[in-house]
């Protein structure tokens, strides 16, 4: 599993480390880490980022090689500084603009200048013509504006620069993260930098993997400075391939159907009958030992004809036992009565699209929402653009308002529940946005928690595995279907419970 770590805990640890270290020995870490990635950028190790097509790939490595410092008035400045000075010791032409020289780190800038590094920007404010002129032939820019002692989007100076430095075509490595964005919410409130790859130290931080943020970050590279004992519980965990494989439910060697766990399905309606198919069908191969569907008849037979396993009746409550729900998805207007009947049941509920229009005040059971940002903004009565640029704000708003699991579907899919750490997955692409692709998810994920996962898990474990049907099915497909997606879905499966990954 990866962690993230809020701004106050990095700070905490990195007080409580330093206090065991000579003066200057982190930043050392830290400007070595740095430096390592940096060569292998220019030894052309990393992809283009987000600007492929424009970039000028270098391979040589720092010999010979030119590179741009952006240095801001702390101590993100005095890492790019100190990076620069050994990437100029390998032979690298090193250039450092400095923003604000009443502020600049004084040893790192001497040391730059002992390995032959020279400052390009004036007195009088960073942008120069040999500004301008280095970073138009650079190979590559360090951004150390800022870093964790960062607030707000850039100041006009920093704002300037870092706008003519994503115009040229050199590859941006970002120190700790992109200078601009907000660190501890992965929003952006103004200008910002846009990596191609981030080397971040000690612990990730929780911007890097939240979007709109995380979409400026690029690769993420972290180098381990030693804060890891002195680290308190993580604000953000970033499920592997290893956690799923070991979490997804495996049934033992005397489980009949029952004892996989049945899940109840309603969803579907005349009007959106391809959804009950679709979550049906994400729901017959998502773990759970049986399906029982609940709906009109024309539904049901749509949903038997493409899954003969299931069993179908016409309300809720003629299913007969399961172990959780599945509710909403493509259910449309009416039925509220089976809805407040399946979500007081006693067992746990994911509750999905239309289910999420009906939801009521307090929920009694254990419950898995799933709103993509237009629902989640209607749930909370919000505007679906702040949704988009607050995600973390509201997922953990919505989690807390109904004390339940809350998953946030969108570029960056995050799982909250009330209290402790937001799961971000981390396998989501736009492959994952088309018409039904949620159904899917809804059905799988009501799968897992009929199979026994808790509504935390079984959210994030469906949200990978979806997102790793999605990658399977756009390298087959280009622009997969969700149907596509789900096709992708016993592939993925069968590779996550192959025995050598268990
Ligand atoms: N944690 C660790 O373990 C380690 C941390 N290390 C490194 O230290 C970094 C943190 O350094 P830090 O605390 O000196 O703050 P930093 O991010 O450089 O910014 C402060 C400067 O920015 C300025 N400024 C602020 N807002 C601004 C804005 N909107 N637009 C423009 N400017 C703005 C602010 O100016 P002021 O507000 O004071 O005028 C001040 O000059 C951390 O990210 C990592 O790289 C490693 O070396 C070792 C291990
Ligand atoms: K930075």
């Amino acid at each position: 599993m990866i962690f993230a770590h809020a701004v106050a805990d990095v700070r905490a640890a990195e007080a409580a480390l330093m206090a065991q270290l000579p003066e200057g020995a982190l930043m050392q870490r830290a400007a070595s880490g740095l430096a390592a990635v940096c060569a292998r950028v220019l030894r052309g190790e990393f992809g283009d980022g987000l600007r492929s097509g424009g970039h000028r790939r270098r391979r040589g490595g720092p010999y010979g090689a030119r590179v741009v410092l952006l240095v801001g008035g702390g101590d993100n400045g005095g890492d790019a500084l100190w990076a620069g000075a050994r990437l100029a010791r390998r032979g690298a032409r090193v250039d450092a603009v400095i923003l604000r020289h009443d502020r600049v780190h004084g040893t790192g800038l001497a040391a730059l200048k002992d390995a032959g590094g020279t400052v390009v920007s004036g007195d009088d404010g960073p942008m120069t013509t040999a500004t301008a002129a280095a970073i138009r032939r650079a190979d590559l820019i360090i951004d150390g504006i800022l870093g964790i002692g960062g607030r707000g989007g850039l100041r006009p100076d920093a704002a300037e620069l870092a706008e003519f430095a994503a115009s040229a075509s050199a590859h941006v490595v970002a120190v700790d993260l992109p200078s601009g964005i907000d660190v501890d919410t992965g929003e952006i409130s103004g200008a910002h930098v846009r990596a191609d790859t981030t080397v971040t130290f000690g612990t990730h931080k929780v911007g890097l993997f939240v979007d709109p943020a995380a979409a400026v970050a690029g690769d993420i590279e972290l180098v381990d400075i030693g804060l890891g004992p002195y680290l308190p519980a993580p604000a953000l965990q970033v499920l592997e391939f290893a956690d799923v494989a070991r979490m997804f439910p495996e049934p033992d060697r005397n489980a009949d159907k029952y004892r996989r766990g049945v899940l109840g399905l309603l969803a579907g309606s005349a009007q959106y009958r391809g959804a009950a198919v679709l979550a049906a069908g994400g729901a017959v191969h998502g773990g759970s030992g049986m399906l029982r569907f609940a709906g009109p008849d024309a539904v049901a037979a749509d949903v038997l004809r493409r899954w003969p396993e299931t069993v179908v009746s016409a309300e809720a409550a003629e299913a007969g036992r399961v172990q959780a729900w599945a509710v909403g998805s493509g259910l449309g207007e009416g039925r509220e009565h089976e809805v407040a009947a399946v979500l007081s049941a006693g067992v746990p509920v994911l509750v999905d699209a239309d289910g999420l229009r009906k939801l009521p005040p307090q929920l009694a059971s254990p419950a898995l929402l799933t709103p993509h940002a237009g629902e989640l903004a209607r749930m909370l009565d919000a505007q679906r653009s702040d949704v988009e640029a607050r995600r973390l704000h509201y997922v953990r708003q919505a989690a807390r308002r109904w004390n339940a699991t809350v998953l946030l579907k969108g570029s960056t899919t995050l799982v909250a529940e009330p209290d402790g750490p937001v799961r971000v997955n981390p396998t989501g692409s736009p492959a994952l946005a088309t018409a039904g692709s949620g159904d899917v998810l809804a059905g799988l994920g009501g799968s897992l928690l009929a199979a026994g996962l808790t509504t935390f898990d079984a959210g994030s474990v469906a949200a990978f595995v979806h997102g790793m049907a999605g990658h399977v099915a756009a390298e087959l497909s280009g622009y997969p279907s969700a149907s596509d997606i789900l096709e992708a879905l016993p592939g993925v499966l069968a590779e996550l419970r192959r025995p050598a990954n268990r």
